[in-house]
């Protein structure tokens, strides 16, 4: 399987995020995506390419405009107030709070975020558009011909939504590859998040459309992060009524149950008719991951690529979460040759 790579990613390296009322170091750091590309070499899963540029355009198929705009533009407005420091909102826009977009790089730091886990640094920018351009990259590779493609993405992106930032994502990465795919020439695509988070994000985008299919497994929002989204009654709007399907599992549900809702994900794919399938691959899943609650293993990671592959579908792969550093590489390869495997 082929890897698309870019070095740029560890010019995103935030010094701390705020969890559980104290300043920590950052879960989300550059050694996650180090290990996940020794694990792809060692383990010879494939060539190993750059990404090429794709500009803005791509971007802002999903994205808004002022959002993008404010994302390019946040450090050299942070660093003119003589701060070397990671930018982080000090609050939200939050009900009966006005709506209107703040001027000054502060407020627009808050009215564009949905957390304070997502630093913004001198890095971020350039580290962003190399991620959603390594999407952009598998999405132009699958469309060649490949049969499917891992985007080895970092920063994350399932939680950025068309005009805010959090849980470390910028741009959604997966979320632009569906968009490029639709916009050459594919009329259905579905896009699958086994993370342990919701892909808030990527339920935002797509909402009102019928032409991408979301669903998403993950850890209940009544009291897993991003707790405000993923639900089991949010089943799309408009058009896209019925194209979005949340499955939330109890925290420390067991593994048959997690591939219970797996199946159910991958039966409304078949029936949808897609024609490519992106996945959102966290694998936050781990028994051991730091900051979630499931109990997947190593060897289920092979499972689900396998089970992936059943699909017969050109499918697209975005690294999103997974925190226990040091075998995120085996778990990530896994899936990749879990489903190579399947054939
Ligand atoms: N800082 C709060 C937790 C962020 C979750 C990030 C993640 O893994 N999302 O999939
Ligand atoms: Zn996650």
């Amino acid at each position: 399987m082929l890897t698309v790579y870019s070095d740029s990613h560890r010019l995103q390296h935030g010094q701390a995020e705020l969890i559980d009322g104290t300043l920590k170091p950052c879960f989300e750091t550059p050694s996650r995506a180090d290990m996940v590309l020794a694990a792809v070499r060692e383990r010879e899963l494939g060539d190993v390419i750059h990404p090429s540029r794709h500009g803005a355009d791509p971007i802002l198929r999903v994205h808004d405009a002022g959002y993008v705009r404010f994302l390019e533009t946040a450090w050299p407005r942070w660093s003119a107030l003589g701060r070397d420091y990671d930018a982080l909102p000090k609050m939200w826009q939050v009900r009966r709070l006005r709506e209107a977009v703040p001027e000054h790089v502060e407020g627009q730091l808050c009215y564009y975020s949905m957390d304070c886990g997502t630093p913004i640094t001198a890095g971020t920018w350039q580290a962003a558009t190399a991620a959603s351009d390594t999407a952009l990259t598998a999405a132009d590779r699958l469309m060649g011909g490949e049969r499917a493609v891992f985007a080895l993405t970092r920063p994350p992106g399932h939680h950025a939504a068309r005009d805010y930032c959090g849980g470390y994502c910028f741009f959604n990465n997966a979320a632009i590859a569906a968009q490029s795919l639709r916009d050459r020439g594919l009329r259905k695509v579905a896009v699958l998040d086994v993370d342990y988070h919701h892909g808030n994000g990527t339920q935002d985008i797509f909402y009102p459309r019928a032409d991408v299919l979301f669903l998403s497994i993950h850890g209940d929002p009544r009291t897993e992060y991003p707790f405000f989204l993923g639900f089991a009654d949010e089943k799309g709007e408009g058009e896209g009524l019925g194209y979005n399907f949340n499955f939330p599992l109890p925290a420390g549900s067991c593994v048959s149950t997690w591939f219970v809702a797996l199946d159910c994900a991958l039966e409304q794919i078949a029936r949808f008719g897609a024609e490519a399938l992106v996945v959102s691959l966290g694998v936050d899943t781990y028994q051991g991951d730091p900051i979630s609650r499931f109990q997947l293993d190593s060897p289920d990671f092979v499972t689900l690529g396998a089970r992936l592959a059943g699909l017969k579908l050109p499918t697209l792969f975005c690294l999103e979460g997974g925190y226990a550093v040091e075998p995120i590489g085996t778990h990530v390869v896994n899936v990749l040759a879990g489903f190579e495997a399947r054939g």
